[in-house]
């Protein structure tokens, strides 16, 4: 199953600018960003400390908006939005990976990668059974009564991805998704990365400062003095 999606200009920013405002000053990130991802891309963001990735990522996410410009994703555009119409689209358009996974410790694996289904008008026993679905597809079958901190840290990160894909959303974004891992898992989380864009068509965009995972996306952007260089694209 691929996406529809594919090949579509999908994710869209134009003239984008945000600063913060940091003891008092007027501190600017983007000045003039233009960005484009097409549907069913995989893209690596790297660059500097401080040099704008996370701020990216939550206004692709919605959390944050920027100061002026457009930021369209597919047919929606999030700089026109309100805040809780920014926070519906975000749970049903996208999933979000983080470093550190963001597990809620008191449930159990099934439990947190049931959270994001409780948002949609589902019978329970379609809940279980989508749950089971993703955690088959991550490697994790028999592991939903599991708590999350008696497992390794590439276990916890593929229930992670799980609560991430359970909803099927067209994109997702990762911050430094093995920013936490030994190499071995790291790498088992960017083939299923991989795999999640190849086979299920999801357009990926992954914040990380490590070469070698950056080396499984489709092209990589380096974010320096608020714009993108591309700096590698893989030969198709
Ligand atoms: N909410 C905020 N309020 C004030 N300043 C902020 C805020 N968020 C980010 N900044 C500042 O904006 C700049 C960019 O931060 P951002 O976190 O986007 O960088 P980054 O590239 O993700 O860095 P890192 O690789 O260290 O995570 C930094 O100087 C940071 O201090």
């Amino acid at each position: 199953m691929t996406s529809s999606l594919n090949h579509d200009p999908y994710i869209s920013l134009s003239k984008i600018t945000k600063g913060y405002k940091i003891s008092g000053d007027d501190v600017p990130i983007f000045s003039n960003l233009d960005l484009e991802i097409p549907g069913g891309d995989f893209v690596a963001i790297m660059g500097p400390s401080g040099s704008g990735k996370s701020t990216l990522l939550n206004m692709l996410a919605g959390i944050d908006r920027p100061d002026t410009g457009s930021l369209r994703i597919g047919t929606s555009r999030l700089d026109q939005m309100s805040e809780a119409a920014r926070a519906s689209w975000r749970a049903h358009f996208m999933g979000i990976i983080f470093q550190f996974y963001n597990l809620l410790p008191m449930l159990n694996v099934a439990e947190n990668v049931e959270l994001p289904l409780l948002l949609k008008p589902l019978s329970a026993k379609e809940r279980r059974s989508r749950v089971e679905k993703v955690l088959d597809l991550v490697g994790l079958t028999g592991r939903a009564r599991q708590y999350p901190k008696l497992m390794s840290g590439g276990q916890q990160q593929r229930v992670g991805i799980a609560r991430a894909i359970v909803s099927d959303p067209a994109l997702l974004l990762c911050d430094e998704p093995t920013g936490d891992l030994d190499r071995k898992s790291a790498d088992e989380v960017l083939e299923m990365l991989r795999f999640l864009n190849r086979e299920l068509g999801k357009t990926i965009i992954m914040v990380t400062h490590d070469p070698q995972a950056a080396l499984y996306a489709k092209r990589t952007l380096h974010l320096d003095k608020g714009n993108f260089v591309e700096e590698r694209r893989a030969a198709l």
